[in-house]
């Protein structure tokens, strides 16, 4: 296996090696037909049928790695373009759907502190210290008096790299800033949110300059159908052409329906793409004006 001597001619792109985001992004390569075989505990792998090598990254790395373009094209959080500081450096090509959450400012709720003016001149443990230092200049440029700021009082932002939430029970914190989900750490941990840094979820980004554009777009329009397809249903359904226009009303799809005549009779059958969302919805809508045969057809991939 010599990888090594096969990457120069390989478009890299990364990936979360673990956790939440990994599991995504292996189904949405799938998805998008990139086929590959990771060895095990080996951290890239070449692409069967397109010239590319997948490298299996820390989700910070990656926003730093296609940043500097070490890497051209990379999935991680949003948060992390942000903490890494490499807005400028990337293109935020789409957002993927998944990995969604808040980086939010918590106190215990024994605190009694409300507002986040109340942290200004504490002590906040956080994994995003860049961000949270940024949060928190602002609040001290307004909150803290001029003998402070001239004392050089700040709030103070201590870096720790997991277990945030355990921060505060240990005395380490007045507050701390980490990403909420379902908000079931928070509260085991006791802590409330108090304000929100920023809104998250996963993103395929890429380089300014990559290696190579035209394969960067092919993998982009790829993942954008498979992002897509998970978006829509298609629906089949019989119905009367006397209650065609109405349907259509129902179903009127992204450009328009496909109406297709049955044989020796009054009746079409329309196929049509619906928000998956809206679905039941629709669905009930077509059988109320007499449709039949309603099948709803997932979508595996598409291009719209
Ligand atoms: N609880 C969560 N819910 C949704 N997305 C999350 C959550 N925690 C982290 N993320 C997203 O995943 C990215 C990577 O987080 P991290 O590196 O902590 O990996 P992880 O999936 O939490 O795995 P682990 O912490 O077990 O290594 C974060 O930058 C964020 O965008
Ligand atoms: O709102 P919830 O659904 O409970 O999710 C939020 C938790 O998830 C992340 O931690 P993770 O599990 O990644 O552990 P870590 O602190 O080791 O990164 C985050 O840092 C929170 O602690
Ligand atoms: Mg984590």
């Amino acid at each position: 296996m010599d990888l090594i001597h096969q990457l120069p001619d390989r478009l890299l792109f990364a990936i979360p090696k673990k956790g939440r985001l990994h599991e995504h992004c292996v189904s949405l390569l799938k998805g998008a037909d990139i086929n590959f075989h990771r060895y095990n505990r080996l951290d890239i792998a070449l692409v069967k049928n397109l010239p590319i090598a997948l490298v299996f990254l820390p989700a910070p790395d990656i926003a730093k790695f296609v940043g500097d373009g070490n890497v051209d094209l990379g999935i991680t959080g949003q948060d992390m373009v942000e903490e890494c500081q490499v807005t400028d450096k990337v293109d935020q090509i789409m957002e993927l759907g998944f990995g969604c959450c808040k980086l939010q400012v918590q106190v215990p709720i024994k605190s009694g502190i409300n507002h986040v003016e109340e942290l200004v001149g504490k002590t906040i443990v956080t994994s995003f210290d860049v961000l949270a230092a940024k949060y928190f200049a602002e609040l001290d440029q307004e909150y803290l008096t001029d003998e402070e700021k001239a004392d050089g009082k700040k709030t103070k932002i201590e870096y720790v790299s997991g277990s945030v939430e355990a921060a505060c029970a240990l005395g380490l914190a007045d507050g701390i800033i980490d990403l909420v989900e379902t908000g079931e750490t928070m509260k085991v941990a006791g802590l409330k949110a108090i304000s929100t840094v920023l809104e998250t979820q996963a993103i395929l980004i890429r380089n300014k300059n990559p290696t190579n554009p035209s394969l960067v777009s092919k993998i982009t329009s790829r993942i954008k159908g498979v992002i897509a397809a998970k978006k829509y249903v298609l629906l089949n359904y019989n119905i009367s052409r006397d209650d065609l226009k109405e349907a259509t009303k129902i179903t009127p799809g992204r450009q328009a329906p496909t109406i297709s005549p049955l044989e020796n009779s009054n009746w079409v059958e329309v196929q049509s793409m619906v928000g998956k969302d809206d679905a039941a919805e629709v669905m009930d809508k077509l059988e109320e004006i007499g449709a039949k045969d309603i099948m709803l057809l997932k979508i595996d991939n598409c291009r719209v």
